[in-house]
């Protein structure tokens, strides 16, 4: 019986395909749960967070460029000639030492001064490149805006403007003031919230174009580069707190967005879903290269296991229990390998047909136990005279049968009577079964066109009349 590797392979590939599918889908549940956290949770409740600290961070400068203003000490000095420069340079200085602001400043419309902390600093002028804000803020209907610009006198440093129109009481621009922030502040706060909160934080203004983004970070030039949001342009830019979703480079994104009435832009927080999966990712990758070194595991435990009984179970259809020796079936296959080993090399084969001598008489007289003994001990004496490469086999009952290899007729008489006489001379079977053990075999040599039924029943005849004659004895055939 050949063991099935077949059946191992087939269980094997059940539990991997089993334990793969738990472990998919438990990924695939803690991924769903982890972007609708993402969605419901995590994005709506970090936006909160970053307008309370952008309130704090952005909002506050905005306010202080509000109050300049509509302070009546401005009005008033522009109304009296801008006369004592001196107390203007003060008061820029005082707000912006106050309130730590990069620069305080002032343009006014009438002399077209830009004042800051450090005196005049020049006059806006249309031709100059670098004045241009003034004139298009001018045209502008806000009263306020922010202005991201590098500054000729400031080192040529990227500076985010908060500025705010100063009117009179007619509501006619009589100049602007504000402060000015350094990118690097507003970088910052930005690179924190990334770091903090592992989402992308940005603004854009009411046609979707980014305007404030941290250095060096991509993030979009627009959203309608990307085509999924700008078909969902039209609902991003609204008011509120709302959650969108789209692809971009086989990547997915979640995008909140918060409109901040105090800057007239919308705050985008933008989340890569993967960032939050990849550690699913990883467990998955774990749990199945587990599944896959126990799946192994198990594989071996039972090839090992079951081949051990597939063994043992081989051995018992093969072999007597009680002596251990060869069974008939066994002899059987045996007998018909070395008929064909004999054809091929033409040697001698001889089989002796062995029966133990009124052995009904020691189970009758000592018990089945003593006779089991008899047999057991009777089957090391015959292996124990016979060589290593001869076979010897329990033919059944008190019969045993022996193949002789490279035995002629006379090679396997001498073999049969060392056995016959170390029979009758053991003092071991003598002292188990408390009589004298004798066996009487019947002895043929293969001939060249024996089959195994004729060879069989030669040496059965031998024995039959080996008994007939008075036991104890050989008879070859
Ligand atoms: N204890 C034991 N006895 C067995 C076993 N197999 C057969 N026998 C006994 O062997 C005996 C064989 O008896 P018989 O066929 O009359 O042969 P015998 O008494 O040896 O007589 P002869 O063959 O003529 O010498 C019977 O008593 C069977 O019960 C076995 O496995 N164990």
């Amino acid at each position: 019986m050949r063991f099935n590797y077949r059946i191992v392979f087939i269980i094997t590939t059940l539990v991997f395909i089993l334990s793969t599918t738990l472990t998919l889908i438990n990924y695939l549940t803690s991924m769903e749960a982890t972007r609708e956290q993402l969605k419901n949770s995590a994005l709506p409740l970090t936006i909160d967070n970053i307008y309370t600290e952008i309130q704090k961070n952005i909002i506050e400068p905005n306010l202080i460029a509000s109050m300049m203003a509509h302070d009546t000490f401005l009005i008033d000095w522009f109304s009296h000639e801008e006369a004592e420069v001196d107390k203007v340079i003060r008061y820029l200085e005082t707000i912006q030492n106050k309130y730590q602001m990069f620069t305080a400043f002032l343009v006014s419309d009438k002399s077209k001064n830009y004042y800051s902390a450090a005196g005049i600093l020049n006059k806006v002028e249309l031709k100059k490149p670098n004045s241009l804000w003034y004139f298009e803020f001018q045209q502008r209907a806000e009263v306020s805006e922010i202005n991201i610009d590098n500054n000729s006198h400031m080192g040529n440093e990227l500076i985010m403007f908060i500025n705010h129109k100063i009117l009179d009481s007619d509501y006619h621009m009589i100049g602007a003031t504000g402060i000015g922030l350094k990118t690097s502040y507003i970088n910052d706060m930005l690179k924190a919230f990334r770091q903090r909160y592992q989402f992308s934080v940005f603004f854009v203004d009411d046609t979707g174009k980014v305007v404030i983004a941290e250095e060096n970070v991509k993030v979009l030039q627009h959203l309608s580069d990307v085509p999924e949001l700008a078909i969902q342009l039209p609902d991003i830019i609204g008011k509120g707190s709302q959650v969108f979703s789209y692809q971009q480079a086989g990547e997915a994104y979640l995008l909140n967005r918060k409109y901040i009435d105090e800057l007239d832009l919308y705050l985008i927080v933008e989340a890569k879903v993967n960032n939050f999966t990849k550690k699913a990712k990883e467990t998955l990758y774990f749990n199945i290269a587990v599944s896959a070194a126990a799946t192994v595991l198990i594989s071996l435990v039972i090839v090992l296991y079951v081949r051990k009984i597939h063994l043992k179970l081989n051995k018992l259809a093969s072999n007597d229990v009680l002596t251990g020796l060869p069974n008939r079936r066994s002899f059987h296959e045996h007998l018909a390998q070395l008929l064909l080993l004999k054809e091929r090399n033409n040697s001698n084969l001889s089989v002796l047909f062995i029966d133990i001598d009124n052995f009904k008489h020691v189970n009758d007289t000592k018990g089945h136990d003593v006779g089991d003994k008899v047999l057991k001990a009777l089957a090391k004496v015959l292996n124990s005279h016979v060589r290593k490469s001869d076979f010897v086999a329990r033919w059944g009952g008190e019969e045993f049968v022996i193949v002789l290899i490279d035995s002629d007729i006379n090679q396997a008489q001498v073999i049969a009577e060392q056995l016959r006489s170390s029979v009758a001379n053991n003092s071991h079977l003598a002292q188990i079964s408390q009589q004298h053990i004798t066996i009487s075999l019947g002895l043929t040599s293969v001939a060249h066109d024996d089959t195994i039924d004729s060879i069989l029943k030669r040496a059965d005849d031998a024995l039959y009349q080996a008994k007939s004659l008075g036991k104890n004895r050989i008879i070859s055939y």
